[in-house]
């Protein structure tokens, strides 16, 4: 009965390039969730689509009536069917009718009004009373590629890792500092550079990909020294962005470069070795799981190879994956499959075979914080999303407020 959905809106909100996205309402009989879907730039052609031809203007009034005439009197429990039913209100295996990012924000919404007709949070519901750890976060440094302009690093983001934090605040204010640390040293390299910043709110310098490799890691050893903490390097190279599939060659137009598969394998690698990294994402193309695999093999032991444009977060793709031993860490993304209960069969398959979930931010966001809880109440031992800016900090600063909450909270071990 407390569960019970009496309404459900759907409105146009901003997301943080400016563009619409959707904000969903899910009011129960004692409760109510409110959730917003963010949108990528560097997308996974395998994702579900964010919005049919027309974009949100094309959901709004139609998909709001056949949702809200659907959902009235369901159990906000009953998040399984209620996904179902979603997918059969779209009709397509893309989610292209109604858009994944309408399924997604009703499923997050519904879930979280569930948790509120309980008087829970979201965390709490979906992780139960014993959930306790907390994920280390991985903040965004400086930008290139799909998330910067012109002249910027080809490799998309540079990220840090404040591996050695005790807790949430220690942590997010770790990775403040080196984005701090890092405007001074990008001063050095670039004397134009004015602090400008990319999608995520990491710095955009007019430097080479090994410039910034350089200064990134001497930010986190420098500001991890002050701090008594160690902080280790980690990339986001979205390589399906680079890669020119005509030529089989890996594009670094900063660098003037060319690469083909053998010679990204001895470039990432090399790279993991020279600077320490500790994470390492899209390291090759969404289609090359061999890549991925050669790589993992060869360096697996000492780094997370993590896909993201390879799995979009879908179950079937990362099964195909784990039987080839492609990566040992995954991108977890509500949006790139449309519905939180299918996000969590996938959290679980990666789980059960040692591959690391970790929840992330789109590169267009809101302040909605719902990844937060899903970090915590799913059991992901990272989450990504950003350093610093508004869209960013939501998620900080709710991670903060949960670890203050919980009893006996610690970070999470890998
Ligand atoms: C967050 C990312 O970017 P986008 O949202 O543009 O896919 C990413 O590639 O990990
Ligand atoms: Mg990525």
């Amino acid at each position: 009965m407390d569960s019970i959905i009496e309404d459900v809106q759907i409105r146009k909100i901003l997301d943080s390039r400016g563009n619409p996205t959707v904000e969903v309402d899910v009011i129960t009989w004692n409760g109510f969730g409110r959730a917003a879907a963010p949108s990528g730039a560097s997308t996974g052609s395998r994702e579900v689509v964010s919005f049919p031809e027309g974009g949100v203007d094309a959901i709004l009034s139609e998909a709001e009536d056949i949702i809200y005439s659907e959902l009235i009197g369901m159990d906000a429990e009953d998040i399984v069917t209620i996904d179902e039913i979603l997918r059969e209100v779209d009709g397509t295996e893309n989610l292209s009718a109604i858009g994944g990012n309408t399924t997604v924000a009703v499923s997050m919404a519904v879930a979280k009004a569930a948790a509120s007709s309980y008087n829970l949070p979201l965390y709490k519901y979906l992780g139960g009373n014993f959930v306790n750890e907390l994920p280390f976060p991985l903040g965004n440094m400086m930008n290139g590629g799909a998330h910067a302009g012109i002249n910027a690093p080809d490799i998309q983001e540079f990220l840090v890792v404040p591996v050695g934090a005790n807790n949430v605040v220690e942590a997010v204010f770790a990775n403040s500092s080196v984005h701090k640390r890092l405007k001074e040293l990008i001063q050095t390299k670039d004397s134009n550079f004015t602090g400008g910043k990319g999608d995520e709110g990491g710095w955009v310098p007019n430097i080479t990909n090994d410039a910034a490799l350089e200064i990134q890691a001497q930010a986190c050893e420098e500001v991890g020294d002050e701090l008594g903490i160690e902080i280790r390097p980690s990339l986001d190279m979205a390589s399906s962005e680079l890669w020119d599939a005509d030529e089989g060659k890996y594009v670094y137009a900063q660098d003037g470069i060319k690469r083909d598969t053998g010679d990204q394998i001895e470039f990432v690698k090399d790279i993991i070795e020279t600077y320490n990294m500790f994470y390492v994402e899209d390291p090759f193309d969404e289609s090359d799981f061999d890549g991925f695999a050669q790589l993992t093999a060869k360096v697996g032991d000492k780094c997370l190879i993590c896909g993201d444009d390879l799995f979009v977060t879908n179950k079937e793709i990362l099964a195909k994956g784990i039987e080839m031993n492609a990566a040992n860490a995954i991108i977890i993304k509500p949006n790139q499959i449309g519905s939180l209960s299918e996000t969590y069969a996938t959290v679980k398959l990666a789980k059960e075979n040692n591959v690391v979930p970790v929840v992330s931010h789109r590169s267009g966001e809101t302040t909605d914080a719902t990844i937060a809880h899903l970090a915590v109440g799913l059991g992901s031992p990272m989450i990504k999303t950003g350093a610093i800016g508004g869209e960013r900090i939501a998620k900080l600063n709710e991670l903060i407020r949960i670890e203050e909450e919980l009893p006996n909270a610690h970070m999470a071990s890998f």
